[in-house]
């Protein structure tokens, strides 16, 4: 795996899927300029509210091919094969439900200062690298490095 900070603005983003990890992703690709559309036939109302395109409707062996990201992050393992299936060599997936065949991660990040401090546990284990974040945090909070 190797670390990179990505410029998401005016990158074609595909979430498929509407509920809690989706919701999660939607959450963390706000404000950084990307097109981000959901196609789920349900969608939470963090997500309805957020400024993306939602297909609501079933995945549907659409061409994705003009997404330059795509999570997948539905409750039916069918749909995420097959969204899988459709994926080309030159995209970013992220399965959030099947960590073999995603090819990024997300990381647990903090801002402090000037720094964004970024944890990986390559998705091994992501609850570590999340209380791992909020006990760095408390740290700072009290050592105030410079
Ligand atoms: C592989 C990875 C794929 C990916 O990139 O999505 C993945 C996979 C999985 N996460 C699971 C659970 C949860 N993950 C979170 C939260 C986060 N998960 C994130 C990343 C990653 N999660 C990637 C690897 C990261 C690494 O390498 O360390 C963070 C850092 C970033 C982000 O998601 O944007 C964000 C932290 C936000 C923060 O910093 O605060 C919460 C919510 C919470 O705790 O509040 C829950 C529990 C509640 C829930 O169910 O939602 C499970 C089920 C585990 C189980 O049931 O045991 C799997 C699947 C599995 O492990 O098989
Ligand atoms: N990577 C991660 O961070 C985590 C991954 N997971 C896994 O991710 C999956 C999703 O979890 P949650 O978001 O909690 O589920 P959820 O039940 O909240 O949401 C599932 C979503 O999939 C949508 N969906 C169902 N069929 C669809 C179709 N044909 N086309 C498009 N969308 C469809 C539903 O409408 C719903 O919006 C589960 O398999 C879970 O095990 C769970 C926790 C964390």
């Amino acid at each position: 795996m190797y670390p990179v900070m990505l410029d998401i603005n005016k990158k074609n983003i595909l979430i498929v899927g509407g509920g809690r990890v989706a919701t999660r992703k939607v959450q963390g690709l706000m404000n950084e300029g990307a097109n981000v559309t959901v196609i789920a036939p349900e969608v939470t109302d963090v997500i309805k509210q957020s400024d993306v395109t939602i297909v609501q409707q079933p995945f549907k062996h659409q061409d994705i091919s003009a997404f330059n990201i795509v999570f997948i992050a539905t409750n039916d393992k069918a749909v995420n094969d097959a969204v899988m299936e459709r994926i080309e060599k030159h995209q970013l997936v992220n399965d959030c439900t099947n960590q073999q065949r995603s090819n990024f991660f997300n990381m647990a990040s903090l801002i402090y200062g000037e720094m964004r401090i970024m944890i990986s546990t390559e998705g091994s284990n992501p609850i570590k690298s999340k209380n791992f974040k909020n006990k760095l945090k408390e740290i700072l909070n009290k050592e105030q490095i410079k």
